[in-house]
């Protein structure tokens, strides 16, 4: 059993010293995700949803009321039924999230270094492991003086993207020297981000042709939270409106929609298998779902979409159901991703290498984007 995850400051004081391994200063990339349990189990699950439905950014409700609620009802109620849907997905080298976030973290770091760019580039999970607070101690022990923290949410919300700079910030109160520190909020309409994901729908489309209908599912968040002023729902519209600009499709062949509802609170709308099954029942016969918000596969994609979607699309009549994958170690989003980190390490020593057309193709990028912005 894995242990308590301690709190940045809990470890402060009961670590001992690191040793002076340190390699000169460097400029480092943290890419953040949201995480996921260790292990498919009830009692790993049950220490995964603690941490993450604890936080206040992610439920909030005042804190007299959830946390019985949480602790007495959701806890002993969801971690079983939730590790048995974790069970479906898990694989050889763990969950999908992770592996997915570990290779595109890899594979960053290598398109960063063929651009002369000598950054060294992490990974974290902001609930259970590795925690963002471990990977910064170890990058900062190492020698990092400036981090960027590059969250895996492409469109901003207070439920996820703030938690990343609430968990960065936490951090930071517990260390005397703190590096400086760069955060990258969005890149909903990054033309990197959406031309990756448009290719890689046309990619599906040319294997299995095209589908009577698109459904893009987002992941929800209560409705109050729009209200309040969180941005995540226009910027979710706007990805949806630029993707299906760049598919050329007609505004009667997609969807957007909104998934992963939890409690009875009103989600944002539409919700994903409500419109699936009216798609059916409307004599849609094939139907594709791709999961613009998530850039690696998971348990909301994998489970909740590529199973539950799937089976409640042909039980309402429908006939084919196809679950386009998230971008994950794809090429191009690779490139898109290290075009967008590059972007952020303007100003920052990273040791560029001084070839002269390596220098060029990065000014021509940034040019490039820049106009496309
Ligand atoms: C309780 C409220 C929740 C909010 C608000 C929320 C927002 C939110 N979540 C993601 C991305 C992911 N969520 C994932 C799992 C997941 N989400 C919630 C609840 C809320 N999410 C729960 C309880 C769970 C755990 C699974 C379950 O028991 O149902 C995942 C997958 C993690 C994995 O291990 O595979 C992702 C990714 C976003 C982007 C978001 C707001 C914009
Ligand atoms: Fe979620
Ligand atoms: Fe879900």
């Amino acid at each position: 059993m894995a242990a308590r995850i301690p709190h940045a400051r809990d470890r402060q004081h009961s670590r001992p010293p690191r040793p002076p391994a340190r390699a000169g200063p460097f400029t480092a990339v943290l890419l953040c995700n949201l995480g996921t349990p260790d292990e498919p189990t009830p009692a790993a699950v049950r220490r995964y949803l603690a941490q993450f439905l604890a936080d206040p950014r992610v439920v909030e409700i005042p804190r007299a009321v959830w946390l019985p609620l949480l602790y007495g009802v959701i806890l002993p109620l969801r971690s079983a039924k939730s590790a048995a849907k974790y069970a479906t997905i898990w694989t050889p080298e763990g969950s999908p999230l992770k592996v997915w976030t570990e290779r595109q973290a890899k594979r960053l770091q290598g398109w960063l270094g063929e651009h002369g760019h000598r950054v060294r580039v992490a990974y974290a999970m902001r609930y259970g492991n590795p925690s963002i607070a471990s990977e910064l101690d170890a990058l900062a022990d190492a020698g990092a003086e400036r981090i960027l923290i590059l969250t895996a949410y492409p469109q901003y919300s207070g439920t996820t993207t703030a938690s990343v700079i609430d968990a960065v910030a936490q951090w930071a109160q517990a260390r005397r020297a703190v590096p400086e520190l760069r955060f990258v909020n969005r890149y909903h309409d990054d033309r990197g981000y959406l031309q990756a994901l448009a290719r890689s729908i046309e990619r599906h489309w040319r294997e299995h042709g095209k589908p009577d209908h698109l459904v893009m599912s987002f992941h929800g968040v209560p409705e109050r939270t729009l209200h309040l002023g969180d941005p995540y729902h226009c910027e979710c519209r706007k990805t949806g409106r630029l993707l299906a600009e760049l598919l050329q499709l007609p505004a009667d062949a997609w969807t957007l929609t909104f998934q992963s509802r939890f409690g009875k609170a009103k989600w944002l709308e539409p919700y994903t298998e409500p419109t699936l099954q009216a798609l059916a029942r409307e004599g849609k016969r094939r139907v594709d779902v791709v999961c613009p918000g998530f850039s690696s596969d998971c348990l909301e994609t994998l489970e909740e979409i590529a199973q539950e979607g799937r089976d409640a699309f042909l039980a309402a009549g429908g006939r084919s159901f196809q679950y386009i994958p998230c971008l994950n170690d794809d090429t191009e989003w690779i490139r898109a991703l290290g075009a967008i980190t590059q972007q952020h390490l303007a100003g920052w020593p990273t040791q560029a290498v001084a070839d002269p057309k390596v220098l060029q193709e990065q000014k021509e990028r940034a040019v490039a984007l820049g106009a496309a912005r």
